[in-house]
């Protein structure tokens, strides 16, 4: 239900902008003309603020939610985030005629418990999900925020014709449930067992794995487990301030990394469809723009199925990399026809038509490049590149430059379409292409690796390039099975680390007899050098 929440929300306010009630109500009056047909419009200021506060809100609730359900626990921190949520909808249902700032600050409110959802469910599952099923469990993750979107655009095409303000009012208020559904049904379910390990209730741990493995309390897979959370408990227990999930072992490169491909992620310019869909395709021939919508979300949800059955069976790097050169041509195809014939088309001609129907196409087609690898593959690499000990900064340092980038997209969009209508897509062509760089250059391959192997090969400095093909000789996974990041005994900030530079030859490990010049497979991959007794 996370996920549906944060996908409901962001399907739900393109429809709005385009609904007579709504314009009347916070627009501003201009005369009738083709583009404004009710008379109303909303400045550039207006729609970025209403459709952009949302995301302000979610980056501040997603960075405070982690310290929080630290210290509260995961569990009962999800229904208060709901509770906030709530307030949120309240808040926009009840505004007034007028009242477009009611709808902004609503809006922001609402996003504060949509960004701490984001960060808090994701952290649950992974938490408690069984190993072999945990990308596929955070895949799903995705697949929800995409029927949250459908969802949203069927209900906007439901109650868009009406003459009241249930046009708006039921979509939005719908969006409680959701949240009461997830408030009320967590309560139900037990607390993360890393977060009981962490406060000294060992025992209700045991019980909740054994529940949600579905496997006997004292199962040897169990008990090992447990042996591992326990060291990690014991290792990372002390004076550890946040932000040496920033300068401990090779992690500066991995949240950098992790920023980067969420900001990307946003940058690929989806979006930019789910957002200002309906107003793209207004006038492109089909009658009504809440189609539109409706085909691209579809487009979007089936995709996005595909998308986690390809998460268990495709390589990730390939996956995006192909996928962002496929994504620049359907942008520069979307850009061209756009900003060449359609543009200056007569508004209901057949050019008009079949410019429309091409750029349609090409959206639906970047949709499906971008649904079946960036939008669910994002989320699993970056639950897969962190240990442990640092995955619930990292993750939430990655999710707040997503989150700072659909707000920057979603309050510039206007403006920039404004100035330069279609050929905004040639933007998104050319982030795409960087996209293509920071994968092809700088993300190792993490897909059929267990977590701590991932932790090794960027503590390893493997190549990106090639890394699909990296194997852990005998020698190198007998030694470096011992100091994972999570293993290690860190002093507080991480800082007294001596890093590969120090070690003075690449590819040696001091202090671990076992280690000393060992050549990694062949290829140059300078080790963080240890300092004795295994301590970094
Ligand atoms: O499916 C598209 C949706 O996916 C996201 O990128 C999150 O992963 C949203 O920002 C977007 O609206």
């Amino acid at each position: 239900m996370g996920g549906f929440i944060f996908g409901y929300d962001t399907g739900q306010i393109s429809g709005f902008l385009e609904m007579r009630v709504f314009l009347e109500r916070f627009g501003e009056r201009t005369p009738v003309t083709n583009e404004h047909q009710y008379g109303y419009y909303f400045t550039n200021v207006r729609s970025g603020l209403i459709v952009g506060l949302l995301s302000i809100g979610t980056l501040i609730g997603c960075l405070i939610a982690g310290p929080l359900a630290n210290k509260y626990g995961r569990k009962w921190c999800i229904p208060a985030w709901c509770g906030i949520f709530s307030i949120g909808v309240v808040a926009q249902v009840a505004v007034g005629t007028g009242d477009w700032v009611g709808i902004v600050m609503g809006r922001w409110t609402a996003g504060l418990g949509v960004g701490a959802l984001s960060v808090l469910v994701p952290l649950y599952m992974s938490e408690t999900s069984p190993v072999n099923v945990r990308g596929a469990v955070v895949a799903c993750y995705q697949l929800f925020i995409t029927i949250g979107i459908f969802t949203a655009d069927c209900i906007n095409y439901g109650t868009e014709s009406r003459n009241d303000t249930g046009s708006y009012r039921i979509p939005m208020g719908v969006g409680w449930i959701w949240a009461l559904i997830l408030g009320v049904g967590i309560i139900f379910l037990p607390e993360s067992p890393r977060h009981d390990f962490n406060h000294n209730n060992p025992s209700r741990a045991r019980t909740t794995m054994s529940k949600f493995y579905g496997l006997p309390e004292t199962h040897p897979m169990l008990n090992s487990e447990f042996a591992e959370i326990e060291q990690v408990m014991r290792l990372t227990a002390g004076n550890h301030p946040w932000y040496e999930a920033i300068t401990g072992p090779r992690m500066f490169y991995r949240v950098a990394l992790a920023m980067a491909l969420q900001m990307l992620q946003q940058l690929t310019g989806a979006n930019y469809f789910f957002y200002y869909g309906t107003s793209i395709f207004q006038g492109v021939g089909i009658d009504n723009s809440y189609v539109t919508a409706m085909i691209l979300g579809s487009v979007n949800v089936g995709a996005t199925f595909f998308g986690v059955w390809m998460a268990r069976h495709f390589r990730r790097r390939e996956s995006l990399y192909i996928a962002a050169l496929w994504q620049f041509m359907c942008f520069i195809v979307f850009a061209s026809v756009g900003q060449f014939i359609f543009k200056d088309a007569e508004i209901g001609s057949s050019t008009a038509k079949t410019a429309g129907t091409v750029m349609i196409v090409f959206a639906c087609l970047f949709i499906v490049g971008f649904a079946t690898t960036w939008g669910p593959l994002v989320w699993a690499c970056i639950g897969e590149m962190f240990p442990y000990r640092y995955r619930a900064v990292g993750m939430a340092c990655a999710t707040s430059a997503n989150w700072f980038w659909n707000f920057m997209l979603a309050f510039f969009t206007p403006f920039i379409t404004g100035d330069i209508q279609y050929a905004y897509g040639y933007v998104f062509a050319g982030c795409n292409l960087a996209a293509f760089v920071v994968v092809f250059f700088f993300l190792i391959e993490s897909s059929g690796k267990t977590l701590e192997e991932v932790d090794q090969m960027y503590l390893l400095h493997v190549k990106p390039i090639g890394s699909a093909k990296f194997e852990f000789d005998e020698e190198t996974r007998k030694g470096i099975g011992a100091v994972g990041t999570d293993k290690m005994d860190i002093e507080a900030k991480g800082l007294g680390i001596r890093k590969k530079e120090e070690a003075g030859v690449g590819g040696v490990m001091q202090g671990e007899g076992e280690f000393e010049n060992a050549d990694y497979s062949g290829s140059n991959h300078p080790v963080t050098s240890l300092g004795g007794n295994g301590r970094l």
